[in-house]
Formats: structure tokens, sequence, C-alpha cells
């Protein structure tokens, strides 16, 4: 860990005018993991540091010392990592009113914390002054002056964040400003102006940058909330008007609605503001490093999600495709590769031709969009979306209709006849289900029968039992989610379901659909599409 250098490895002059660079602040493991259900052990802090240090974010504020115990290991572990880039902040807030600087414990803890860089909050809202702490505004300028001179004494790089600075600027702009200049006089590197309560509207936030930079000299950076949902827009206005650093966490979480989203940060900021920012060499790594800090927090990347997110570039409706296949941009914003991420073409009943065609250049299957044989499975794939499947998420299904509809085609199988059989009895507690299936592969079958703990077990065991005979490969086959949905229209328990199943072999996964009156033959035709496009992916060869 650097501990003298900026992060450019040059000697500190944060956002000097001359420079445009603008610096990223990364507060993922502090304002972040004040967001709801979002909690970081000690070793995802660690990871999560390692990740946005190779991202080149420049400043990663690890915690609060003293709060916790977490955070005070943290802080001693981070200085046996060697990071390449990023500087290391240690957070906390202005002295307690009435404590002397030198014994009060929160400015204690950060000098232990033995982090290049410092970052306190203070005040500027004289309705946190009087209500909250309860003192004089002349005793806050003081806290805010003396634990700043105290810190840049002890010769840590010092960040002031000027909490609820909107606000205060708003309501009285004399005083927010003077809590500035204190923070300045304390000899403050940076002042952050936070849109604490993310309630401003970025025409506010342009103005107050403006007017903050006529009385103020220190670098400034902004640190916006969403609750408005204009975190990212406000940074960038922010940025804009003169800030040279921005503050955000990784996907946006933090205390109530959140941050500003850091990944959509960097991304404008780069592509569209094009400012000079150290992560710009690393932006292909921008959608690794979105779901690396969601998967430590067990938690999916939002699909929609700006950048990063699985439909970011997926491309569904007809004239979307059909435009695309001219020219990207007409219906992408940027390269979809510049962020990590990629172009996708959905599948559904709002696709026309060029879909298909993009879908059979994707799979290797000959197709002219124009030709009949596309206009035939355009109407069979509207048609069974109409019935109730949803080849979205179980795109195999479809490769597998398109294949079928070539006269070259072999079948792997074929299901001749099956029977489930259930007992549920109260004295042997769970239930147990036996399945008899007969399959045909060419002019052979087979007859055998399996049990399992539901019926869709018992079938699926007795399926692959007789496929075993023919394909080996079929018990490579594993099944990682199944889900049932009732089809809104129909009747109660006599209602049409749709039955999706995930399914995976080595590395590759896929989804496959079956739709029916009955459950269990809904679930067989799902079943039966995954274990076929298995064995074509596989490179096994039908047995005709
Ligand atoms: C805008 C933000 O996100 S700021 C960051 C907020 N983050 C957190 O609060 C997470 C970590 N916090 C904690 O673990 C605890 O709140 C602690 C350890 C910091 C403090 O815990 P406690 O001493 O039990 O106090 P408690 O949380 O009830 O109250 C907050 C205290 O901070 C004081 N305080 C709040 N802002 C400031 C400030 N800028 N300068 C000095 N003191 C402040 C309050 O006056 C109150 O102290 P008091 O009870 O002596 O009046
Ligand atoms: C400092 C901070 O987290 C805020 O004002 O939102």
């Amino acid at each position: 860990m650097k501990d003298d250098t900026g992060p450019r490895g040059a000697p500190v002059s944060p956002g000097s005018p001359e420079n445009s660079q603008v610096f990223v602040y990364d507060t993922t493991l502090r304002d972040g993991s004040q967001s709801e259900d979002v909690q970081f052990t000690l070793e995802d802090k660690i990871r999560v540091a390692e990740c946005l240090d190779q991202l080149g974010i420049d400043y990663i504020e690890g915690g609060w010392p003293g709060a916790n115990p977490k955070d005070i290991e943290f802080f001693r572990r981070i200085r046996e990592v060697s990071l390449t880039h990023s500087r290391i902040s240690a957070f906390g807030s202005t002295r307690k009113s009435g404590n002397r600087t030198s014994e009060d414990a929160v400015l204690r803890a950060l000098i232990d914390a033995r982090t290049p860089v410092v970052t306190i909050f203070g005040k500027s809202w004289s309705l946190h002054v009087e209500d909250i702490l309860g003192i004089s505004r002349r005793a806050n300028l003081e806290m805010i002056r003396e634990s700043c001179d105290f810190l840049k004494q002890a010769g840590r790089e010092l960040v002031y964040d000027a909490e609820h600075f909107f606000d205060g600027f708003r309501e009285n702009p004399d005083f927010a400003l003077e809590t500035l200049r204190a923070a300045e006089e304390g000899g403050a590197d940076w002042i952050i102006l936070c849109d604490t309560n993310g309630g401003s509207m970025p025409w506010e936030v342009e103005r107050a940058l403006r007017e903050v930079r006529h009385s103020i000299r220190t670098p400034l950076g902004i640190h916006a909330h969403n609750d408005s949902e204009l975190a990212v827009a406000n940074s960038l206005t922010a940025v804009r008007a003169g800030a040279t650093q921005v503050h955000g966490t990784i996907n946006g979480i933090g205390e109530r609605c959140g941050n500003a989203n850091l990944v959509s940060v960097i991304a404008d900021l780069v592509l569209k503001l094009e400012t000079s920012v150290t992560s710009a060499r690393e932006l292909s790594r921008l959608r690794e490093v979105a779901s690396f800090v969601f998967e430590i927090q067990n938690r999916p990347l939002p699909k929609n999600q700006p950048f990063v997110g699985e439909s970011a570039f997926a491309h569904k409706a007809g004239v979307h495709v059909h435009a695309i296949r001219k020219n990207r941009r007409a219906y992408e914003h940027i390269l979809p590769e510049a962020v990590g991420n990629t172009q996708r073409i959905l599948l559904s009943e709002h696709s026309g031709r060029s879909n298909l065609a993009e879908k059979a250049r994707e799979y290797g299957i000959p197709l002219d969009s124009g030709s009949p044989e596309a206009v035939k499975m355009l109407s069979t794939l509207k048609e069974l979306e109409h019935e109730g499947y949803q080849f979205e998420g179980a795109e195999a299904s479809f490769e597998l209709l398109m294949r079928s509809a070539s006269p070259e085609y072999v079948p792997y199988f074929e299901i001749d006849f099956f029977h489930v059989r259930m007992e549920q009895r109260k004295d042997i507690g769970e239930g147990l289900s036996e399945a008899t299936i007969r399959v045909r592969v060419g002019d052979r079958t087979e007859h055998t029968a399996a049990l399992g703990n539901g019926p869709v077990n018992a079938l699926d065991n007795a399926l692959r039992k007789a496929l075993g005979t023919f394909y080996a490969g079929v018990n490579e086959i594993t099944l990682l989610d199944y889900k049932v949905r009732v089809l809104a229209g129909a009747h109660g328990t006599a209602s049409r379901v749709r039955v999706l199943i995930e399914s995976s072999m080595d590395s590759r996964k896929w989804g496959t659909v079956g739709v029916s009156e009955n459950v269990i033959t809904a679930s067989l035709l799902a079943l039966k599409d995954s274990i076929v496009y298995g064995l074509l992916k596989s490179g096994t060869v039908p047995r005709g």
C-alpha cells in the first residue's frame, strides 16, 4: 500500500485546476455496507479491495475504524496486501463537541488505522448542527477546523465530506460555505459536497458547485445518494461544474436507496465525458467487477443494470434486430465490449425474421431471412409463445426446434409411452414415486422403471436409465433448476403450466421449456429437450 504518492505514483496534487483528471473514490466497503441486506465478511472486504485496485480505482474507503472489530481488522490486514494503485482511506467524523482533538476516540482510531488517506464528515446544515448535535454554529466550525488540522498534522491526505451540503446550502448558503472554509483552513486536501439525503436536482448541484468554486480553492468532489434516482446524473453534473473527485459504490449499493453507481459513473466519465480516469484502462473489466461484488453477496446482477446487465445490449423487438444487423449503432449507445458486455438477440413473440436469421447464424444453421422456411419458423415461434412457451430463458428448446425442421435431422430418441405412480402414506412420511417409460432409438426400444422422491424425479431417473443403454453421456447432464409457472387465463388446477429447466454439463448451461395442461407432461417435454441438447452439444451422434 502506497502512502506518500498520488494515484498515478506522482506526489499528491489532488485535482489541481490544470489537471483534468477525475479521481474515483469508492465507498462500497463503507457506505455500500450501510445498505440493507448487504454484509461483507472481512475476507470479502479484502477481495473487493483487491478487485477495485485492479480496476484502477484511486481511493478505496475501507470502513469506519472503531465502529466494529471487523473494520479495525480490515485496516490491519489491508496493510499486508500489496495494492498496485489504490489508496486506502479510513472514514470517521469530526471530533465530538467538547472533546480535545488529541483525546477524541474517533480521531484517534482514524490515526491508528495507519492509512495514507483519512476521510471525515462534518455538518454543513444548521438543522443538523442545532437539532442533531445540539451545539452552536460556532462550535461546529471549530470542530471541523480543529479535526482537519489534527489529521493533517498527522500527515494524512485528508478528504473532508461536507455532509448534507446541498440541503444546508439551500437553507443557509452563507453558513454552509463557512463550514467549507473551516475545512479549508484546517488543511483539507479535498472538500466533498455530499447530497446525503439524495434529494437534490442536477441544476441545484450545478449552481452550488459553481458558487462554491468562487469562494473555495480546495479541490472539490461529489458524494451523491440516489433517493431521487439522480445520483449518477448529479455526479456527472458536478464533474462538468468542476468537481475532480467522484464518490460512489459498485452497483450503487448504499444507505437507503444507495449511492451513485460507480460502474455507470466510470463508464459515462470515460465514454461520454471523455474524462481522464485511471479506470479507463480497465474499462472492459467493469462487468466482471460488477458481477463479482454482487456474487459475493449472493445477489444476482440486475439484468437491466445499465452498461453491465445481461439485458443492457439484449435486443428483443424485431424492428431493432433488423436494424442492428445493418448497423449496431442503430440501437446501441456504446460498443458493449467496451465495458465487458456482449450483444444478445432474444427470441419471443416480438421477434421478426431478422431475430431468427441472427439466431440461426449463432447456431450454425443455414437460414435465409427471406426464405419460406424463415417465415414458417417465425409463425411456429409465435404460435408456441401464444400457447405459453417462452424461449427467452429456454433457447436450447428453440435451437432444437430449428434443427428438427431440417429434413436431415435425426432424432436422438422418441418416447413411446410413460406411466407415473405416486404413493403418499402417513406411516412412511415421505412419498415415493415410480415411473416406467419406453424409449425408441432407431428401431430399438428400451423399457425401464425407476423410483424417485417425486413424480418428476422418478421420470427423470427412468428416462436416463433407459437412454443410458444407448448414450453413456446422459448421466453427465445435471439439472440445476426447475421452475413451474401456472399460465394466466386458464382454470385453477386444470390450468396450463410452463416448466422451465436449467441444466448444465461441464461449464455449459442451458434452458429448456415444456408446456401442457399436465405438469408431468410439461416436465417431460422440458426434460427431453434438456437431454437432447446435452447430447448434441457433447458431440454425441444420434443412433438412427
Ligand atoms: C452520512 C453518513 O453516512 S455518516 C456515516 C454513518 N455510518 C455509521 O453510522 C456506521 C457506523 N456507526 C457506528 O458504528 C456507530 O454509530 C458509532 C460507533 C460511530 C457511534 O456509536 P455511538 O457512540 O453508540 O453513537 P450513536 O450511533 O448512537 O450516535 C451517533 C453519535 O455521533 C455523533 N455525531 C454524528 N455526526 C457527527 C459529526 N459530524 N461529528 C461528531 N459527532 C457526530 C452524534 O452526536 C452521536 O453522538 P452522541 O450520542 O454523543 O450525541
Ligand atoms: C458522508 C456520507 O456518507 C454522506 O454524506 O452521505
